[in-house]
């Protein structure tokens, strides 16, 4: 094992890593310009609920709740309007609250928001005909990076962009604790959170009221008891994205004044994705030095020895509620590679949090031309998820979604039955599909069903209210 490692590794010891997945920049100047500006900033979230996600992980990966991660595949800066978030924000809390009243499980809520705003991609340029000719330009790599649109002046990178997310974000933060701490996420406003849902009611629309109704029984009932708890009328909400792009991540990474220990401040939770977690890389390295929580992808080709060494190079000491698996294998190849690499960490004694993507490894082209996923093949993973976890008397930790509030046309199938031909609608993501909020309210109801069901014998709160001796 390493020892522990509290200070912050340079910006050249990064660079000379020659990290994958890097904007190159035309102006080496404007670029340290806009990274000096970032790093007067302040944090845009603090030390100290870093640690209470942290906690409430270690919780968790204990059995004791269950995680909700959710929100775009890339956000975007015009995206950041009341009406978007407010939407958004209404399904994550829509579905936590099935989450929570059908499997009766405390579900922490984390965004993909506030900071996703910079993507992978497979490949370096994008081909287009435009007018009979093939014009090729670099890949829209986020708007952290460069702009959606297709033509030379908007592809180009543009190092002024960081501090635009820097400014999106911390608006999007700022509107997301006044809508949970403000009266937007009371237990008395359930009804409201899916109200159009519930207009155009369909499947999981009715399922949905049906619930609404019987948790309004139920606090009618707790608050007769006389109890009102604080509980009841805010919640706690996390942000969390890819540490993808180094110079801004490294820019925000701070000392914390309690503790002197560095924090990542551009979100609660980061990530490593897929493409970029080589043991000796600079994400690893720099994501190694931070007190955050960690999510680490892994997808169809990862091995025990792949997710034991990074846990060994990025959690030395085993920290409680420090490592999150999201693992994103693909439907047809979960139930095959999942149980050795559970396996292979469990025999080690860790205790992670296993969370599933059931998005990233099902993504394919439709025969009109979109990029897209098919709800059926996004519930096989996730049963194939739980499957193997059940069969391994692991606890299934959480789901990783992409998804928006919006009624867009993305992602095939689900209760509307959306076909390949009706993807061209509203098909507005920036970079891969996600599922609208109906598929989503559905998706939440199907995990608390095998949620449910697998709970027997788990040692969750509610479980121990209930065994306590009378
Ligand atoms: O979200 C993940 C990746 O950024 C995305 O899947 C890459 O897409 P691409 O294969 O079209 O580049
Ligand atoms: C890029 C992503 O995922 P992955 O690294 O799993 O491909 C993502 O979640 O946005």
């Amino acid at each position: 094992m390493l020892a522990p490692v509290y200070d912050i590794p340079s910006l050249a010891d990064l660079r000379a890593r020659q990290p994958k997945q890097q904007p190159r920049y035309e102006d080496a100047a404007e670029l340290e310009r806009a990274l000096a500006a970032l790093s007067s900033r302040p944090p845009l979230v603090f030390a100290g609920e870093v640690d209470d996600l942290r906690d409430g992980l270690a919780r968790v990966a204990r059995g004791e709740g269950f995680l909700l991660q959710g929100g775009d595949c890339a956000e975007t800066f015009a995206g950041v309007t009341a009406a978007n978030l407010k939407n958004k924000l209404r399904v994550l809390l829509a579905m936590s609250l099935v989450l929570t009243y059908a499997a009766q499980v405390p579900v922490l809520k984390v965004g993909r928001i506030a900071g996703q705003y910079a993507k992978p991609r497979s490949k370096d340029t994008e081909t287009r005909v435009i007018d009979g000719q093939e014009v090729t330009l670099p890949s829209f790599r986020g708007d952290a990076v460069n702009g959606f649109e297709f033509t030379a002046e908007a592809r180009r990178n543009d190092p002024q962009r960081l501090l635009d997310v820097y400014n999106a974000s911390s608006a999007t933060l700022n509107l997301t604790r006044a809508f949970v701490s403000g009266g937007f996420a009371d237990l008395r406003t359930v009804n409201t959170w899916n109200s159009d849902f519930v207009r155009n009611a369909n499947g999981a629309g009715e399922r949905y009221q049906a619930l609404v109704e019987e948790i309004e029984a139920a606090l009618a009932f707790m608050v007769a008891c006389g109890i009102d708890d604080e509980q009841m009328h805010t919640v706690d909400f996390y942000s969390s994205h890819e540490a993808l792009l180094l110079d801004y991540e490294h820019a925000l990474t701070r000392i914390d004044s309690r503790s002197q220990l560095p924090y990542g401040t551009s979100g609660h939770f980061l990530w490593i994705g897929e493409r970029t977690r080589e043991l000796d890389g600079a994400h690893v390295e720099l994501l190694r030095h931070v007190q955050n929580p960690l999510g680490i992808k892994l997808g169809p080709t990862a091995t025990a020895e792949d997710a034991i060494g990074l846990a060994d190079r990025l959690d030395p000491d085993g920290t409680p509620g420090r490592i999150t698996f999201i693992t994103r294998m693909g439907a047809g190849r979960i139930r095959d590679v999942l149980p050795d690499v559970v396996e292979g960490v469990r025999a080690t004694g860790r205790e992670v949090v296993w969370v599933t993507d059931p998005m990233h490894g099902n993504t394919y082209t439709s025969s009109t031309g979109y990029k897209t996923r098919s709800f059926a093949d996004v519930v096989d993973e996730v049963n194939g998820w739980f499957d193997v976890h059940d069969r391994l008397g692991t606890w299934p930790g959480g789901i990783h979604v992409e998804l928006t509030g919006e009624d867009v046309t993305e992602c095939v199938g689900g209760t509307h039955d959306l076909a390949e031909a009706d993807l061209a609608h509203r098909y507005e993501t920036a970079c891969d599909p996600r599922l609208n909020r109906n598929q989503s309210l559905e998706l939440a109801f199907m995990v608390a069903e095998r949620l449910r069901t697998g709970l027997q014998g788990r040692n969750n709160p509610v479980q121990q209210f209930f065994a306590r001796e009378l």
